[in-house]
This record gives structure tokens, C-alpha cells and sequence, in this order.
């Protein structure tokens, strides 16, 4: 059998032509493979950029493409994610594929480990915010990984391969091992928000905490897998220490809602951020300094651009 690793990925500059639409790709590199396809960026001849997910199984693609569309049919108020869904002969053979929007950034874990953990804070409030608008559209987005939640420029947060989504109360159609809350024996594989909740949970734990969230899934044995064993490691971080309630409700599924979920993570990191003994306090003189440092760096601007 083939699957999406065995291929070599195309030559940059490959064209792929639709058949049916009859619209022109022109692939440029690799951006990922999955199971049942590989995504390359792509542009079309207005040198718009996309992402083209070139399958290998049709009926695979075709479901991915369906939850893209009723996604994009139920989220009405943004803009459309799938953007052709066509065949194209390559090599002389058939491969389905579907055209996307293109979403620039890196994954989650790769952007707090250049950028810095403090912005955990701003990233998880978007995200969540981000899961709420998909909930209440009757979506779980399931398959929260590293690799599905791309950062760009100021924390700006979007979600990819959508091909995972289940309808609320639907079995979760994908998910990942370890974000996954059956696995962690915390609830069933029945589609609700709490799913998505208990795997952001996981999203940080993996990020900040990777080496030993692998160790603790090699070491425990299977009916000692419990969100308690999770809940040492986040005790035993100073950057998620702070957020102890909140990984803890999500863990063990106890918000109301996404929205919720989100409001009491902007407090939890509020909070975090407030200093807390009077030592941690900037003096008053040092802030009078700044405060000096930042109405004379402004009269210098204005005076500079006023000459
Ligand atoms: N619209 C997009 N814009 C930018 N990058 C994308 C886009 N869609 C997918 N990617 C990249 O391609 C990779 C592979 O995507 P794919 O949808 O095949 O899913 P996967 O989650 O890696 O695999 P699987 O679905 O088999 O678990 C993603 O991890 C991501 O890095």
C-alpha cells in the first residue's frame, strides 16, 4: 500500500490542472503530509497563494472536502476556507485534491519555543476564542495538536486540517493519542467542547513540557493513565503553575462553555502577570524614571517631526 510518506513530494514548479473546474495550481514546496494526502503551497496564475492537499485516496479527500464546505456553509460570517475541490492527471494517474486558503504561520510549539512562553497568554486566549466561534457553529474541531495550530506575526492564531472536525455529539473522527481525553481515561470519545478543551490542556503540556509528557506516556501503564498524573507536571512548571485551575478544570471537563473556558484563562494569565509580593513591584522612583524617560523620548519625536 502507499501511503502520503512513501511519495517523494513534486518538483517545485509542478502544474496541476483541474479537470473539472479547469483552474491552474502551480505547486512551490511542501508544507506537510498527513495520512491520506500531502499539502503543498501553491499559486495560481493572479499569484495568489494556496494551499492544495493532493490525496491519494478519493473518498478520504471527498470527506475532508464535505466538512470543509459545511464548515464554511455554517461559519457564515468568515471568510470561505475551501476554495475548489477538483481531479487532475499526474504521472498519468488521477489524484483528487482541494484547494485552500493558505494559512502562513508555524506550529504553536515551535512559535513559544522562538519566541518565548510568555505568549502562551495571548496565543491560548485566541485559540479558545477561535474553538468557541466553531462550537457554537455545532463543531468540535478534534485533532488539537502542535502541527494544527499555526501562529503568525503577533500571536495572530489559525487552525488547520478542519478534515478532523465532528459534529457536536458525533464520534470525534480524529484525533492524536496523546491530546486525546480517552486515552488519559478523562471521558469518552463523543464529540463535545470539553473534548477540545481537555486537548488544549494537553497543547501546553506538550509544548512546554514535551520530554516529560512522552516519558510519563512510556512509563504509565494503562490504567494509571489519569489527569492527576498530568496535573504533577503542571504543578511542576513555573510558567503553568499559574494556570494550575484552569489546566485542571479543562483536564477534567468543568467549564460551562468555550466561552468560559476563554474568560476565565484572560483572568487566570491576569492574574499570572500582576506582581505579587511588594518586592516585584517597580519602585516608584524607577517608575517616575520611565515615566520621565517616555515623556522626553515623545517631545523629541514630535520636535523632530515637527522641523
Ligand atoms: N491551509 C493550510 N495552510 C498552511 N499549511 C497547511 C494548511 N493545511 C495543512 N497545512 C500543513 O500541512 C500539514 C499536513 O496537513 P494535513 O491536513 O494533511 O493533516 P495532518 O494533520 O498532518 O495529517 P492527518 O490528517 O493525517 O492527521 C499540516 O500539519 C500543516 O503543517
Amino acid at each position: 500500500m502507499t501511503t502520503s510518506s512513501d511519495r517523494q513530494p513534486l518538483p517545485k514548479g509542478t502544474e496541476i490542472r483541474g479537470k473539472w473546474n479547469g483552474k491552474l495550481y502551480r505547486l512551490d514546496r511542501l508544507l506537510g503530509r498527513g495520512s491520506n494526502g500531502q499539502v503543498y503551497l501553491a499559486s495560481s496564475s493572479t499569484k495568489a497563494k494556496f494551499a492544495v492537499k493532493l490525496g491519494i485516496e478519493s473518498a478520504e479527500l471527498q470527506g475532508e472536502a464535505n466538512i470543509l464546505a459545511s464548515l464554511d456553509h455554517t461559519e457564515k460570517g468568515r471568510s470561505p476556507f475551501l476554495l475548489d475541490v477538483d481531479d487532475t492527471v499526474l504521472e498519468g494517474k488521477n489524484v483528487p485534491f482541494y484547494v485552500m486558503k493558505y494559512i502562513p504561520g508555524i506550529p504553536v510549539k515551535a512559535y513559544l519555543r522562538e519566541r518565548g512562553s510568555h505568549w502562551i497568554g495571548v496565543i491560548g486566549y485566541r485559540l479558545l476564542e477561535r474553538l468557541s466561534q466553531l462550537h457554537e457553529a455545532g463543531w468540535v474541531f478534534g485533532d488539537i495538536k502542535s502541527d494544527n495550530v499555526l501562529v503568525g506575526e503577533y500571536g495572530r492564531v489559525e487552525l488547520v486540517d478542519y478534515g478532523g472536525a465532528s459534529s457536536i455529539g458525533r464520534s470525534v473522527r480524529q484525533f492524536t493519542e496523546i491530546y486525546d481525553r480517552g486515552y488519559w481515561s478523562a471521558g469518552s470519545r463523543i464529540a463535545d467542547p470539553a473534548y477540545d478543551h481537555f486537548a488544549v490542556a494537553l497543547l501546553w503540556l506538550h509544548a512546554l513540557e514535551g520530554k516529560r509528557l512522552i516519558q510519563l506516556t512510556k512509563t504509565l501503564i494503562p490504567q494509571n493513565r489519569h489527569p492527576r498524573e498530568l496535573m504533577k507536571i503542571v504543578r511542576s512548571n513555573s510558567r503553568l503553575l499559574p494556570l494550575e485551575n484552569w489546566m485542571e478544570k479543562a483536564l477534567t471537563g468543568r467549564f460551562e462553555n468555550t466561552q468560559d473556558a476563554s474568560k476565565q484563562w484572560r483572568e487566570a494569565i491576569r492574574v499570572s502577570q500582576k506582581p505579587k509580593s511588594p518586592d516585584d513591584r517597580v519602585p516608584a522612583w524607577m517608575a517616575g524614571l520611565l515615566g520621565a524617560a517616555i515623556v522626553i523620548s515623545l517631545s523629541i519625536t514630535a520636535i523632530w517631526l515637527l522641523q
